[in-house]
């Protein structure tokens, strides 16, 4: 099965406020997207859409596939040691290579520290390494590399790369420069309301 992810007209209304209106979206496989805008813009809100986490207020989004939403949230234990955190969603999530994900993140001297003593990079390295353990075709990132340093950073536009040359989506909100394959660029001010 081919994934895809079509969002069609979308409007978000946070509390009072229309942030933006008549967003369109279309990834096949193999598609990288930008989403890009000043902060309070609605970039968040949007991943939520697209994650199925928030109802827009106009417009539909429909899905092939499975996603993974990656953003601030650390979806771990803070007690556990990151071991043991990440096992716990190995088992759930049916992963046959964790140890892919530790050596590309370089997470392998942390698996004894208890999540909350992480660093803000470290923690991102490790929900970056449950989503690649996920397997997923959709990867949608909420400002995946805040808190890498710049050899983390090189490493998972890597990894992106070779998730859409192997028929991933990625969809990405960030207002920093990040390297995707061929993206098409969404600017979300441009449908402001
Ligand atoms: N639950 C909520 N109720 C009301 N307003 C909200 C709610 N959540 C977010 N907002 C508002 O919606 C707007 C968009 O927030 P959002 O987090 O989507 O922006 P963003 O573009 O991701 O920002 P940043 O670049 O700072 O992360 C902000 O003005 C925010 O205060």
């Amino acid at each position: 099965m081919q994934a895809r992810l079509v969002a069609k007209d979308i409007a978000c209304r946070r509390g009072e406020r229309l942030l933006f209106r008549g967003l369109t979206l279309e990834c096949g496989a193999g598609d990288a997207c930008h989403i890009t805008g000043a902060n309070g813009i609605g970039k968040s809100s949007l991943m939520r859409i697209l994650a199925g986490l928030l109802r827009p207020y106009a417009g539909k989004v429909d899905r092939k596939g499975a996603m993974g939403l990656v953003d601030e949230r650390l979806a771990f234990d803070a007690n556990l040691p990151l071991g043991k955190a990440l096992a716990f969603w190995q088992r759930i999530d049916g992963c046959r290579e964790p140890g892919r994900a530790l050596e590309l993140l370089q997470l392998g001297p942390l698996m004894d520290v208890p999540v909350r003593y992480l660093s803000t990079g470290q923690k991102k390295r490790a929900a970056l390494a449950r989503l690649l353990n996920r397997g997923c075709p959709i990867w949608l990132l909420d400002e995946p590399l805040n808190g890498l340093d710049s050899q983390a950073q090189k490493t998972f536009e890597t990894l992106i790369e070779q998730h859409c040359a192997g028929g991933g989506i990625a969809i990405v909100a960030s207002h920093q420069h990040i390297a995707l394959p061929s993206p098409t660029r969404v600017e979300l001010a441009e449908f402001a309301a």
